[in-house]
């Protein structure tokens, strides 16, 4: 059993923060170290002032100036080499509001960021510590952008969502047979918003398909990634401009064929969180709706807390014991309030036991932040004593995934009889076409897509199956939908009709 992997973030000073009387630094991690210290002036009972220093030690900590491809290296390069071996993986950012969530899990697009801006300081703000600052200042984009480009360096800025997934798309692209699914959403308020299909968003890449988009290569990802971001709550508050008033989850689904000869495949899921500002309601709200909002997002957080409480404590308990049966009978029996809060019943699954999980704690250099900061510390030192043991996923063999197919097909052979007998009484006046219709709804299910691949699938694998009767399921419903195909163009204009037919009352 190992340990959950936690890093600590520290940002760098802001400009108000280096000139004002904040100035004082009181978060220090020495190079190169696991230690972060905080400084902070108390008074004795006797009234005598002092200063108190707070040690936390952690896996990684980094300072301001590191640079996001370092963050990758350590944190998310882990996660991709867990997912391709099937383990599931979480990583989340935990952190006061302003104190880099974001930039550490998205980052920015900087040339997109340059295009949409126009406007250096503000497309450049970002990247203040970044030693190419003073370049940006003197040479106009185009320039700045082919240096770039020729050396290959990449200073895209880009958090560790983006790169995740243009890493796992490097390293199963080898494979024969791969599907990757992602979803983007926002859970605000306790409510779950899809960022992908809000109003305004211009879907371009993906089929959605329960909730799930397919995609194909990481710029798909990327452009949905650009989406959901631009359809994210945020909202200026006294300590950040673009405050992040909900948690963010980014999930990806992986699944892949290693061994053509075999006919097993891979699955594993990956949750990126951005989590919302850990501060205290009465620091930033000025308004009712915001402390509503503000008492949201803790209680939520308390949750999240919780489970990272009681997820340590049987870490705690199983330690002490040895046997092998009383540790998976504690297992089974201990009560994790998972079900408690929208948030963690989404991380159910990747938090903890057989998954790999990576928290990053982020933290505000200054004076002023300093009881968020040890807030956010001890949180974080909390979660470290949670010990998990990454185990694959139990791979998916032959019979599992041709079970699901006859299902699927079994389904769509429903749909399809539906929508046969539909197009065959079609002509029997209006006002039976549109309840006929209303009544055939669930045919408009049907997949074509979907029924081709299974179809392919039972053409190609057809040897492999060796099972008369599913054999004959497959190849009824292969029957069924080429029959349809001739109608299927009918179908479209049925369609439209039923919807004028709507419009005038009939
Ligand atoms: N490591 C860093 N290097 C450079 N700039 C940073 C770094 N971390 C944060 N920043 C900058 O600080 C500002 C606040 O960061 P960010 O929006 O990521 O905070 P947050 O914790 O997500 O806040 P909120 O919870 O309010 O959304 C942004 O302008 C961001 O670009």
């Amino acid at each position: 059993m190992e340990s959950i992997t936690v890093a600590v973030r520290i940002r760098p000073p802001k400009f108000s923060e280096m000139v004002g009387s904040d100035k004082q630094r009181l978060v220090t991690s020495k190079k190169d170290s696991d230690l972060v210290e905080v400084k902070r002036a108390t008074t004795s009972l006797t009234g005598c002032k002092r200063t108190t220093k707070d040690k936390f030690k952690f896996d990684y900590v980094y300072e301001g100036n590191t640079p996001q491809t370092q963050i990758y290296e350590d944190l998310g390069k882990v996660i991709v080499e867990n997912a391709v071996c099937g383990v599931n993986c979480c990583l989340f950012a935990y952190g006061q509001t302003s104190s880099g969530k974001t930039h550490t899990m998205l980052g920015q697009d900087l040339f997109s960021t340059i295009e949409t801006c126009k406007n250096k300081y503000d497309a450049l703000k970002p990247l203040i510590f970044d030693c190419f600052k003073p370049l940006f200042f003197i040479l106009p984009y185009d320039v700045i952008y082919s240096i770039y480009e020729m050396t290959g360096m990449d200073i895209s800025n880009h958090g560790i969502v983006p790169r995740v997934v243009k890493e796992l798309f490097s390293a199963i692209r080898k494979y024969h047979y791969y599907s990757v699914t992602c979803s983007f959403v926002e859970i605000y308020n306790e409510k779950i918003t899809n960022l992908l299909e809000k109003k305004g968003s211009k879907k371009k890449y993906g089929t959605l398909y329960g909730g799930m988009y397919t995609i194909h290569n990481w710029e798909e990802a990327r452009e949905l990634v650009t989406i959901g971001l631009s359809n994210r709550a945020t909202r200026a508050t006294v300590m950040n401009d673009v405050s992040s008033r909900s948690h963010a989850v980014f999930t990806i689904n992986v699944k892949f064929q290693p061994d053509t000869s075999s006919a097993s495949s891979i699955s594993a899921t990956i949750n990126l969180v951005d989590l919302a500002g850990s501060e205290q309601t009465g620091k930033i709200a000025t308004s009712l709706e915001e402390r509503k909002e503000g008492t949201s997002i803790n209680k939520s957080l308390l949750h999240l807390g919780r489970v990272i409480n009681k997820l340590a404590d049987l870490s705690e308990r199983v330690s002490k014991m040895t046997d092998k049966k009383d540790i998976e009978e504690t297992i089974k029996s201990y009560h994790i309030p998972y079900r408690d809060s929208v948030l963690t019943s989404m991380l159910q699954g990747t938090l903890g036991g057989t998954a790999k999980t990576i928290m990053i704690a982020t933290a505000s250099p200054t004076e002023k932040n300093c009881p968020e900061t040890l807030s956010t510390l001890r949180y974080a030192s909390r979660a470290k004593i949670i010990k998990s043991s990454s185990s694959k996923n139990k791979e998916e063999g032959i019979d599992d995934k041709l079970r699901s197919l006859i299902d699927e097909a079994i389904t769509q052979r429903y749909n399809t009889r539906k929508l046969k007998t539909y197009l065959l009484n079609r002509n029997r006046g209006d006002k039976y076409y549109v309840k006929n219709m209303v009544d055939y709804k669930d045919a408009k299910s049907l997949d074509a897509g979907k029924m081709m691949k299974i179809t392919v699938f039972v053409e190609t694998q057809s040897s492999m199956f060796g099972n008369e009767q599913v054999s004959k399921v497959i190849k009824r419903v292969v029957n069924d939908v080429s029959s349809l195909k001739p109608m299927s163009l009918d179908y479209e204009k049925a369609t439209t009709k039923v919807l004028q037919l709507k419009c005038l009352n009939v």
